[in-house]
This record gives C-alpha cells, structure tokens and sequence, in this order.
C-alpha cells in the first residue's frame, strides 16, 4: 500500500496564551497543499523504518515509527510492517510534514487492517504524536485553536490561485521559535478575517513567529518582501518557519530566487 502525506501551510497564527502544561494556545487556519512524502507500508518478518531523500532521523525517533508502535500497543494483531519514506517535504520548515507522515500512517494502518477507528478516535492517536498531527486525519482547511488541536469549520479555497513555497536553507526548531513568544489576545477575529477579499489579507492576517523569526535570521524577511515584489497577493511564513509561501493569482517561475533557498511549485497528483 501507498500514501502520500501533504504538507500544510498556516493562514495566519496567533500564539494568545502560555498555558501550564507548557504549550501555548493558538489560533491559526491549516491549510492542506499538494506537496508530498511517499509512504509505502508492505508486512514483513520484521518491523523495519527506511527513509529516503531529505536526511531526517530514523529509527525510534521517527515519527512514523512512533505512529506505527502506538497502535500495535492497542491493536497487538496488526502485522509487522517494512515502511518505506520518500521524504520530499522539507524538515523544520513549519509544513508540518512529519506530523503528516505520522498521521497518514496511522490512517493507512486503519484501512490496511479494517481496524475501523473513527476519525474522532484516530484524532486522539493523532494527538499523542504531536499538536500538527490530528489536522491531517481530516486534512481540509479548519480553523484550529486550543494548541491547535480543536477544529472548527472554516471556508476557504485556494484552488483557483497557485501557491508556491520557499524553504531557506535554515531549520528552526519548533520547541525554541514558541520559547521566545510572548502571548498576546488576538487583534483580528481570523475566521472572519479570511473572508476577506485575499487581496487584503495582508493587512489584517499575521504569524506571530514572523517578528523574533525575521529578527533572528533576515533573510527570511527578504524572502517574503521578494514574493510581494514577485506580484503575490499574500505571502506569509508558515508555522514556526522557515518556509515562506506566496499565494499568485497566475502561474509563476521563481526559480530566480533560488539562490534564497528551495523552491517548491506544490501541485496535484
Ligand atoms: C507551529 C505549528 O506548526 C503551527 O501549526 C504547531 O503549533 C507546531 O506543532 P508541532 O510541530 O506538531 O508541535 P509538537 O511536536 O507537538 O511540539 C513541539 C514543541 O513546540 C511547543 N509547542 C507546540 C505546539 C503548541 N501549541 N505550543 C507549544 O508550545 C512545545 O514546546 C513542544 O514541546
Ligand atoms: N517522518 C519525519 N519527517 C520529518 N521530521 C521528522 C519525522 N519524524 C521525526 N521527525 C523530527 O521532527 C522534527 C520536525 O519535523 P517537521 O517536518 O514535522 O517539522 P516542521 O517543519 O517544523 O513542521 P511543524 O513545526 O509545522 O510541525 C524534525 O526536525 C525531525 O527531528
């Protein structure tokens, strides 16, 4: 069996609380886009986890791993799998790609051996692995708050527009971008902010990791400035960086700005 895990982007990010357990309560929109990892999952003798393309760590540590193990935990039946990764989205870039692989394993697991686990069920899987994870068991656009795990509906669609995705080649960590937040109440309601014309997005839709983020590490600043300055209609980081996406209303090479990192031209498959 084969899956392919997309990538999300955040429309707006608003970190409002510290909360005692250590998390912060957010406010933010996930959005899916069409930029994939290959999962494929055959049974096998023995566990095994191999990934492929960009470096990310294995073993235990992989987030696929660990999805894989919580389940055989309640469900012990499930068969000893071989997992492979291609891994094409890139990591500590705010796409919440391993979060994604983690949840779209355990939705494969589900279909692969008719565990019939409800959504609301493989959420809660989800939710151990990570907060971006339980956004890709529905893997639409919601709006999210709490520490980004209670969704609600929200309507947005980019399909008509073309989204494209810069990643500079710095990795933040997403534990340390939160550490250097300092909460604060929300000045614009996002859900309604998003039915806005897109061409006024920017005046009212912000990430609150840009600030300490673009302090920190300019270029990523830069970035953004130039996919305006390329005709984008709303360009923001994503997540907790560094990946920077241009929202364009027509098709667009920006293979110009490749020496400010990659470039990625999400499409369907
Ligand atoms: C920045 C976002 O990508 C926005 O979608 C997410 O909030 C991050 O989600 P994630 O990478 O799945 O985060 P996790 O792996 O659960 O947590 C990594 C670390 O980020 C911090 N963290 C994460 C989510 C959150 N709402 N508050 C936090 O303070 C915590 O220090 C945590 O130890
Ligand atoms: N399958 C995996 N793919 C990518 N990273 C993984 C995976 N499993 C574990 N990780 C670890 O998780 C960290 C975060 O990876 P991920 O790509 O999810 O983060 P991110 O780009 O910061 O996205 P976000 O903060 O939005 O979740 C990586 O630095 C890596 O150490």
């Amino acid at each position: 069996m084969i899956s392919f895990a997309n990538a999300k982007i955040n429309l707006g990010l608003s970190i409002t609380e510290k909360r005692p357990d250590g998390y912060h309560n957010i406010e933010t929109i996930f959005y899916p886009v069409q930029l994939y990892d290959v999962l494929e999952y055959n049974e096998a003798p023995e566990f095994s986890f191999e990934a492929y393309g960009i470096d990310i760590p294995d073993g235990g540590d992989n987030l696929c791993t660990k999805a894989y193990d919580l389940l055989k935990k309640d469900f012990p039946n499930i068969p000893t799998l071989s997992i492979k990764l291609l891994k094409n989205i890139p990591v500590g870039a705010g796409l919440g790609g391993g979060s994604s692989d983690a949840a779209f394993v355990l939705k494969g697991l589900n279909v692969l051996r008719k565990l019939n686990l409800t959504s609301e069920q493989l959420k809660s899987y989800a939710n151990r692995l990570g907060a971006d994870c339980a956004f890709f068991i529905e893997n639409k656009p919601l709006f999210a708050e709490g520490i980004g795990t209670k969704f609600s509906e929200v309507k947005v669609d980019l399909s008509q527009y073309f989204i494209v995705i810069v990643k500079p080649e710095i990795h933040i960590s997403t534990a340390e971008a939160y550490s250097n937040i300092t909460p604060q109440i929300p000045k614009v309601d996002l859900k309604r902010a998003i039915q806005l014309p897109i061409q006024e997005w920017k005046y009212y839709i912000s990430n609150d990791f840009e600030i300490g983020i673009f302090d920190k590490h300019p270029i990523i600043q830069q970035v953004k400035n130039l996919l305006y300055e390329k005709g984008a209609l709303y360009a923001s980081m994503s997540g907790s960086g560094s990946a920077v996406y241009g929202i364009f209303e027509e098709k667009i090479n920006l293979d110009d700005l490749s020496h400010l990192g990659k470039i990625y031209y999400p499409t369907e498959i």
